[in-house]
């Protein structure tokens, strides 16, 4: 493997055999360490894979963006292939399952087809308005079934009336499977994949069993959505969403049914928590800083006075507002990390990236560059209001990061942006976030931990 005789990215030292050794908890956090002293680009080897961490944005870009065809895919671990994930998007690896799900997502996700959905984003948010008026302490719980809604809206037209939905639970214990399939430390078959071969009953082999069971989960969530949705469109009552786009509005052969089925999944699984993770953020974000929760309500007040809720169309003229959504996801991204693989060798600045290399894109580090934003942990949403040459640059800007580069970037970040914006706005609007108070008057302060997984969300609010 080490037959060229091209230079490489230089690292960090590691052992012999096993290699670089990283913690299992926040892993983003000593890539980012590392990038101190090894820069925005530099190699590791773990149990003999090579690995690319990208620490900043112009370096992914560089690769990401300007090599786009070669940096399409996701290594696959093996532990997702066992599960069936690779069914869908985020995982899907046949190039040709892959731009057909991407190019539906696109269809229904582009801004000029959200304005359709524009209303059921409203009547989503109103519920939320109304819920956490009616019982504040449970905001955590609102602000999952705001996301959670809408995601399921779009993918089948479902509408979540009851919080115990039997098929709202069954795609959260998906999402749950989803995130730990997908978490490469937790499964040794993820770097000795011949572990996959050997047979179910010797110790050891308990992973076989629960990819067989998710497996099974996943296939029958994604077939009982799919076949609502044609129930429905025989019944004539299906309502707008992407699985009614693809089977009635398509050419025959544009989209097989099972990705149509498998994509529509995955909508929830890219947009639920990811939103939820985001407004969990502000929410905690608003109680640590009355003053600039003040300073928006006055932004509000004084724009859009009081006979009225903002809306999305207003962002250009909240833009306190608005860089207070651009700064609760860049401190607090929701998706720290993500991976991708060159197709084949590729050589970059002289170096040579082999090809299955794992390329990590580290975006915690991208977004706490103190060279781009002194004090990267604080948190300052003027930073958007005066921004200076270097952050007024596309290629940093956070909106232009968190969602990812090249041809795997977000499909749901219209989406997104539309939904938090209009949720933070409004909640803005109708209420003071302040701490609730035990039975002495004293203000209960939320843990706000945040969880482990491929998306980052407070776990403990
Ligand atoms: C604040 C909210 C969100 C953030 C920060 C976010 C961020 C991301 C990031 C970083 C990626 C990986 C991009 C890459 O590899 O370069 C991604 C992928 C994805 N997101 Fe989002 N996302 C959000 C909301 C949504 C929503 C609302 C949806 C769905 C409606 C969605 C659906 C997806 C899907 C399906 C993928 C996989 C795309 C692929 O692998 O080709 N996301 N998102």
């Amino acid at each position: 493997r080490r037959s060229s005789k091209r230079p490489r990215y230089s690292g960090p030292p590691a052992w012999p055999i096993v290699g670089n050794v990283l913690p299992s908890r926040r892993v983003w956090l000593k890539l980012a360490e590392y990038a101190k002293t090894y820069g925005g680009i530099y190699s590791l080897r773990i149990l003999g894979t090579p690995v690319l961490v990208l620490n900043d944005a112009r370096t992914a870009r560089g690769l990401l963006d300007d090599k786009s065809a070669l940096y399409a895919n996701r290594n696959l671990p093996k532990m997702v292939e066992l599960c069936g994930m690779d069914r869908g998007v985020v995982w899907e690896h046949d190039p040709a399952r892959l731009r057909q799900a991407r190019k539906l997502l696109h269809a229904v996700l582009q801004p000029r087809q959200l304005e359709g959905y524009r209303a059921v984003l409203d009547r989503h948010v109103a519920f939320l308005l109304r819920n956490l008026r009616d019982t504040p302490g449970d905001w955590a719980n609102h602000l999952r079934s705001v996301t959670a809604g809408v995601a399921m809206q779009i993918s089948h037209g479902y509408e979540i009336i009851n919080p115990k939905d039997p098929y709202l639970e069954k795609a959260n214990e998906f999402v749950e499977n989803f995130a730990d399939a997908s978490l490469p430390e937790r499964w040794l078959v993820d770097w000795l994949p011949f572990l996959a071969w050997l047979p179910e009953w010797l110790p050891g082999m308990a992973f076989k069993r629960k990819a067989r069971k998710w497996n099974a989960h996943y296939t029958a969530l994604a077939e009982e959505g799919h076949q609502m949705v044609k129930n429905e469109l025989k019944k004539g009552t299906a309502g707008p969403s992407l699985t009614q786009k693809a089977l009635t509005e398509s050419k025959p052969g544009e989209y097989t049914d099972d990705v149509i089925a498998f994509t529509a999944t995955q909508v929830y699984t890219g947009g639920a928590d990811t939103g939820f993770s985001t407004l969990a953020s502000f929410i905690l974000l608003m109680l640590e800083h009355p003053d600039i929760q003040l300073r928006a309500q006055e932004e509000i007040d004084r724009v859009i006075g009081t006979d009225r809720l903002p809306s999305y169309c207003d962002r250009e003229s909240l833009p306190y507002v608005d860089a207070i959504m651009t700064e609760v996801l860049r401190l607090r991204p929701p998706i720290n990390a993500v991976t991708r693989t060159p197709s084949q060798d590729d050589v970059h600045e002289g170096r040579l990236i082999e090809k299955d290399t794992i390329v990590i894109i580290n975006f915690w580090a991208m977004l706490h560059d103190e060279t781009l934003y002194p004090d990267p942990l604080a948190f300052k949403p003027e930073r958007w209001l005066e921004r200076d040459a270097k952050t007024r640059d596309g290629n940093v800007f956070p909106l232009e990061v968190v969602f990812g580069f090249g041809r795997r970037i977000c499909p749901g970040r219209h989406l997104a942006q539309q939904l938090v914006f209009t949720a933070m706005a409004r909640i803005l609007a109708m209420f003071r976030i302040t701490h609730a108070q035990d039975l002495d008057g004293k203000p209960i302060s939320p843990r706000g931990d945040y969880g482990e997984g491929g998306i980052v969300y407070v776990d403990s609010p």
